[in-house]
């Protein structure tokens, strides 16, 4: 027998400060207390970033101009199967002062230091990306720095050479489906199970790359290596939910 997937939405809005929102469920619903992005139920011929912009008003009073997606999820909770699609929504794209309208908790929190629980247990690989920084910058020789909500990120792990000699992939089937359509000129490698990188060589790998994205969003986050001739690429691929690391000077790096 086939279960019917329950599309949700949730946004993980941040503030000028580099922190997250979660919110607590009221009561009245499944798994009410747990602490979660806020967001909702897809409704029928609503499109993702309406559902989030409605849910956001209708829950917290906020409005949403605008919100990039992430990373998506499936998980089977016993009173749901849900795919649900999370989207960054940085500080200038979302405005409005925040009101618990449904009688829930709010918090701002710090990414890898998070202090309220319990947590939705379908998120523990988002809460455990958020601590992954949007743009790292570095060279394979000496590291690679970046800024999530605490701090100064440093990335030791010599990723470039990695990603260049191994083309053995672990990788869950939606992201091999992915890479298995990105030009042969690339190989990519699962980081630490929580994560993979990719290495673009040229303009065209990019675009072929940013088609498959708008088709097909990762369960894990993604980081596109650009080396320098690249680099002008950087926000394109933010913009679509990858994280990046580009390879500065090594006086700049
Ligand atoms: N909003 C939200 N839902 C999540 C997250 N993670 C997660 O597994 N879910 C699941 O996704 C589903 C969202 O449904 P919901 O009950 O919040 O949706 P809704 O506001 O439209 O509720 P409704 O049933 O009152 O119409 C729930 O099964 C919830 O457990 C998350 O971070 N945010």
């Amino acid at each position: 027998m086939s279960v019917k997937l329950t599309h949700v939405v949730a946004a993980v809005i941040l503030n000028e400060r580099g922190e997250f929102l979660l919110s607590s469920r009221p009561e009245g619903k499944a798994y009410a207390g747990f602490w979660e992005f806020a967001g909702g139920k897809v409704e029928a011929g609503e499109t993702e970033l309406a559902a989030l912009q409605r849910e956001l008003h209708e829950e917290l009073g906020i409005q949403i101009a605008a919100a990039t997606p992430w990373l998506t999820k499936t998980y089977r909770y016993e009173h749901a199967h849900v795919y649900l699609r999370f989207f960054r929504v940085l500080p200038q794209q979302w405005q409005g002062e925040i009101q618990c309208r449904e009688q829930q908790q709010y918090s701002w929190q710090q990414a890898g230091r998070f202090d309220v629980e319990p947590m939705l247990p379908a998120n523990g690989p988002i809460l455990r990306a958020l601590s992954l920084p949007w743009l790292l910058k570095g060279r394979p020789e000496s590291g690679w720095r970046g800024q999530n909500g605490v701090g100064e990120v440093w990335m030791a792990f010599d990723v470039a050479a990695d990603v260049v000699l191994h083309t053995n992939m672990h990788l869950p089937t939606v992201q091999t489906e992915t890479l298995h359509l990105l030009p042969w000129s690339v190989s990519a490698q699962e980081c630490a199970g929580d994560g993979w990188w990719w290495r673009p060589v040229a303009l065209s790998d990019i675009e072929t790359l940013c088609v498959q994205l708008r088709k097909r969003p990762v369960d894990m986050p993604m980081v596109v290596l650009l080396d320098e001739h690249l680099m002008n690429q950087a926000s394109i691929l933010q913009d679509l939910g990858v994280h990046v690391a580009v390879t500065m000077a090594e006086d700049t790096a």
